[in-house]
């Protein structure tokens, strides 16, 4: 990639949060600061420009950059943040983490750009296990296939792959950086560690 690539940053805030038992869980409370606060310090500390995608309490997600909801209905998971950014804001990428990763790595946006070439549609985070489906960047062009996916039924990010040119990121020396909290005793546990 020659140049760095015009990049929004969402915060990806519009899960049901059915394990935190329903709260909104970006505004939960991790040591005394609402977890988005951890994830948007990250992004800003790397110079990223972020929006919040949120189907809750938009008024308070606006001290964080735009906010916008889902517009395909029926939360779908993720893939719908991923859906609404694509359909609601003009960029010529994307960039998505979760509001429930508060040790995002400091490097996370270089290494995400470094990994682009010039056919790249897809980029990922991997932790040397695993792949993080919400730690990614998509390409504006992906947008139409994405949506034709949703309207398929399909919900697992990961095919998508197979149909869009995807990099793997590698973050395996990194592997704490992607603990996410899903439950109030993972909030707890963190909270007492960190
Ligand atoms: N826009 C949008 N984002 C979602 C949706 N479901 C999950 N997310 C986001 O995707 C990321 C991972 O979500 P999960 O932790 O799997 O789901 P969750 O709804 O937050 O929590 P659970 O209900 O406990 O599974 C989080 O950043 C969520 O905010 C959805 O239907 N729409």
């Amino acid at each position: 990639m020659q140049s760095l690539p015009e990049t929004t940053w969402v915060i990806l805030a519009g899960g049901q949060a059915r394990r935190m038992g329903g709260k909104d869980k970006g505004l939960v409370t991790l040591n005394n600061k609402p977890l988005i606060d951890y994830v948007h310090d990250r992004l800003t500390e790397q110079g990223a420009h972020v929006a919040v995608n949120a189907n809750r309490n938009q008024e308070t997600y606006a001290q964080y950059g735009q906010v916008f909801s889902d517009v395909f209905e029926g939360f779908p998971g993720p893939l719908g943040g991923i859906h609404a950014a694509m359909a609601q804001l003009d960029s010529e990428w994307f960039g998505f983490v979760p509001c429930d990763c508060p040790n995002l790595p400091h490097n996370l946006l270089e290494k995400m750009y470094q990994s682009i070439s010039d056919d790249t549609e897809i980029v990922v985070a991997h932790d040397g296990e695993s792949v993080q489906p919400v730690v990614t960047m998509y390409k504006r062009s992906v947008f139409e296939r994405l949506e034709n996916f949703l309207n398929n039924g399909d919900r697992k990010i990961v095919l998508l792959y197979n149909i869009c040119k995807t990099e793997l990121v590698d973050f395996s020396d990194e592997h704490d950086a992607f603990i996410n909290l899903n439950t109030p005793a993972e909030l707890e546990k963190f909270g007492a560690l960190s």
